[in-house]
């Protein structure tokens, strides 16, 4: 059994050094809101979702690579082979913050001890449905625990941020009441979380607002996606006043997920100018490790790092792009190392036809032109796929044929 005994565990805690995560030397980019990945954590109580140590250990170089300040990257309580997996990821002292999330519990803070993380996120339900419902607790209950639990933690040398659990369902008073406990206990941050994600943008603000006026702690904001607005709530908790981000690589998470990292990073830099430090180029083969880790297929249409986000087929897209770009596109794919694409399918017009037959060296006159777009039309409905150059090609040859002279007559017909 890897976790320690209390008191060997207090014995050794002034051994615990600030630093034993590793926490970043070198160049760090100016950043202005810190994201906060626990794909680690709650990417992987996905259903069905089980990372091995290798997989766990690949995701958080590949973390650190992106440019990722903090990860959350287990919870120690669940036993010796996540308590080894936290170590292997403590002892590649990787460029972030390592932290594990834990219950409000002196019992889940040993386990962290051992794990060999200097942060811990220390989580307790806020909401007197949750209090009430799954620990038969009552408000005065958990600011006791608290108190106790971030202290001790404080005294083992742990930098320790407060979770509060369900969040967005308690009543703010009392969330503000628990930022001044988990201040005055030695908690350097206050984590607000939608659990069951409830918020919409409106209420995450106020939320975030009410309680960063209440207090100096440094707030973190975690969305959930049920309603789809985990990363417009994570937006506007951040004009509200959270300055870090909880987020999961593809919005992997508990049920509906989390806000994706790469939707917070690239929105948060397209609409408010914020910095997160995160390299973009890095954030498809980031979600494509973690996806494929995880045995999910990632969604071709998934913002900022899916297969289809700068592929056009639609006739009148395609003619206005290739009249001018910006017509169309307002995300850059080369700010994401990606590049723009065309593709031919039931939705072509002329223009993409005769660009495609040019791309390959061939022209054609308008009548020819639409002939063998009737044809694309066709083998896309049928193939349920975009047509290829080769394809394409052959539709080019065949319009010369005495067969496809009599197509191009229907289809100028109308017949
Ligand atoms: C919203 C979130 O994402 S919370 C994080 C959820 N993460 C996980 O559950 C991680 C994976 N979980 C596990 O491996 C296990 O549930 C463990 C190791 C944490 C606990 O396992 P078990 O001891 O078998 O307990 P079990 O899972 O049945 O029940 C959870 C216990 O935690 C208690 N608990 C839940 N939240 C808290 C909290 N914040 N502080 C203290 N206790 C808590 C529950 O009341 C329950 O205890 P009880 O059985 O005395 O009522
Ligand atoms: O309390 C916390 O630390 C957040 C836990 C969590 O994942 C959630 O509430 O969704």
């Amino acid at each position: 059994m890897l976790a320690k005994s209390p008191s060997a565990i207090l014995a050794r805690s002034s051994r615990v050094s600030a630093d034993a995560s590793g926490a970043a030397a070198g160049t760090v980019p100016a950043r202005t809101v810190f994201l906060n990945d626990t794909t680690l954590r709650d990417g992987e109580q996905a259903p069905g979702v089980a990372f091995t140590r290798r997989e766990k250990i690949e995701i958080a170089e590949q973390l650190a690579a992106a440019g990722v300040p903090e990860i959350e990257a287990g919870t120690p309580a669940m036993g010796d082979e996540e308590i080894e997996t936290l170590r292997s990821i403590v002892s590649l002292k990787l460029p972030l913050r390592v932290a594990a999330w834990c219950r409000m519990s002196e019992e889940d803070l040993f386990a962290a001890v051992s794990s060999g993380v200097s942060y811990v996120n220390l989580s307790i339900p806020t909401s007197d449905r949750q209090l009430k419902g799954k620990l038969n607790r009552d408000r005065d209950w958990a600011l006791g625990a608290l108190r106790h639990v971030v202290t001790l933690a404080t005294k083992l040398g742990f930098t320790a941020a407060v979770g509060c659990e369900d969040a967005s369902r308690a009543d703010p008073d009392f969330l503000c009441r628990v930022a001044e406990v988990a201040k005055e206990a030695g908690a350097f941050r206050l984590r607000l979380a939608d659990t069951l994600g409830v918020l919409d943008p409106f209420s995450a603000y106020a939320l975030v607002r009410r309680v960063a006026n209440a207090t100096d702690l440094e707030i973190e904001f975690h969305a959930h996606d049920d309603l789809g607005l985990a990363t417009a709530n994570t937006l506007a908790a951040v004009t509200g006043g959270a300055r870090h981000a909880s987020v999961t690589v593809a919005g992997l998470g508990e049920r509906a997920g989390n806000a994706a990292l790469e939707e917070v990073a690239i929105a948060l830099r397209q609409t408010s100018r914020s910095e997160t430090g995160i390299d973009p180029h890095a954030l498809r083969p980031l979600a494509q490790k973690v996806m494929e880790a995880a045995g999910r297929p990632m969604p071709r249409t998934k913002a900022i790092v899916g297969e289809d986000i700068f592929t056009h087929e639609s006739g009148i897209h395609v003619s206005g792009l290739l009249k001018d770009r910006g017509t169309y596109e307002a995300l850059s794919p080369e700010m994401l190392g990606r590049a723009h694409r065309v593709v031919l399918g039931k939705h072509s017009g002329l223009a993409a036809i005769l660009k495609a037959l040019s791309d390959q060296g061939l022209a054609v006159d308008e009548v020819r032109g639409r002939a063998i777009l009737a044809r694309v039309r066709d083998f896309a409905t049928r193939s349920k796929n975009s047509v290829s150059p080769e394809v394409l090609k052959r539709f080019y040859e065949d319009s010369f044929t005495e067969e496809a002279l009599k197509r191009r007559h229907a289809a100028v017909m109308g017949v």
